[in-house]
């Protein structure tokens, strides 16, 4: 048994013989409201490699969502870069898909197949044989196929949530953004999404940053784990090798009491 190794975050990250796909060099993300500045991250950076599962921990209000969508191109950071393969990222793009939590997020006038394949062929520009091709391999991949033609609101939350995955993983983005996409599952409906996403990853080896509250679900998930602070989310560590706990022999309860501690003990939790 390895264990996970939590590095502290002034320490640099491990060298890695591949160039990052997406590197986050020293963003701040700010939202003007009418009467306030409100800082939702401070002066973060990390680097997400190719076939990473990278996910974002911390407490509600730390900044993971807002982090999300500027990787995605809905937000210009005040402060700092974001760079994808070497490129600025200035807006959204198919390069990057996003799965959200809320079960609304398909088209409720399309059957998944028409959802799976809008995409396609609005972004990707796909000629229909190819996008429904394609979607039909994606929705079989995330056992769906029998309701291939059903309508949103007629499946289950975890059904729609597979809508959503498929949907993002059929444009073949360099990586999937997930909002805590499992959030407003039940916990068996959760656990079952989890074992399918990681079983997805074995077939594809796909790169995803993947966004959670849940100590359990990012241990899961994760091979590297970035631990925010509370409000302004700062880089607090970085846990790496987090896929050689093993869930069995009780290394992954310590590491999950270790993360515990670290999230939210008073010297680094609410130090400003
Ligand atoms: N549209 C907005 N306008 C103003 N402030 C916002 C807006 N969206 C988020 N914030 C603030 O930015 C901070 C970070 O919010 P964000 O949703 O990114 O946190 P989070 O870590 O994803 O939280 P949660 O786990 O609860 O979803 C919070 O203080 C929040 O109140």
């Amino acid at each position: 048994m390895m264990e996970a190794t939590v590095a502290a975050a002034e320490r640099p990250a491990p060298a890695s013989d591949k160039a990052p796909l997406l590197s986050v060099d020293r963003v701040t993300l700010s939202y003007k409201t009418p009467n306030l500045l409100v800082t939702a991250t401070d002066d973060v950076s990390f680097n997400v490699r190719e076939s990473d599962r990278f996910v974002l921990l911390g407490p509600s209000g730390c900044g993971k969502s807002t982090l999300l969508k500027s990787v995605g191109g809905y937000m210009m950071p005040s402060a700092g870069t974001i760079h994808i393969n070497g490129r600025q990222v200035k807006r959204p793009g198919p390069d990057r898909m996003m799965v959200f939590q809320e079960f609304d997020q398909l088209m409720p006038w399309k059957t998944v197949l028409e959802n799976v394949m809008f995409p396609l062929l609005v972004a990707r520009k796909l000629p229909k044989a190819e996008a429904e091709a394609l979607a039909r391999q994606y929705i079989d991949k995330v056992k769906l196929t029998r309701a291939i033609d059903s309508y949103p609101h007629t499946l289950s939350g975890g059904m729609k949530q597979r809508v959503a995955i498929a949907r993002g993983m059929a444009m073949q983005p360099d990586i999937l953004l997930m909002d805590e996409p499992f959030a407003a599952l039940d916990a068996l409906t959760r656990r079952q999404m989890q074992d399918e996403l990681l079983q997805l990853w074995e077939d594809t080896k796909f790169t995803v940053i993947f966004v959670t509250h849940s100590i359990a679900e990012a241990i899961k998930i994760a091979n590297r784990i970035l631990l925010l602070s509370p409000h302004p989310g700062r880089v607090k560590a970085e846990v790496v090798d987090v896929d050689k706990v093993s869930h069995e022999d009780g290394s992954a309860a310590v590491l999950e009491r270790d993360i515990h501690n670290l999230l939210f003990s008073t010297e680094l939790g609410h130090k400003e």
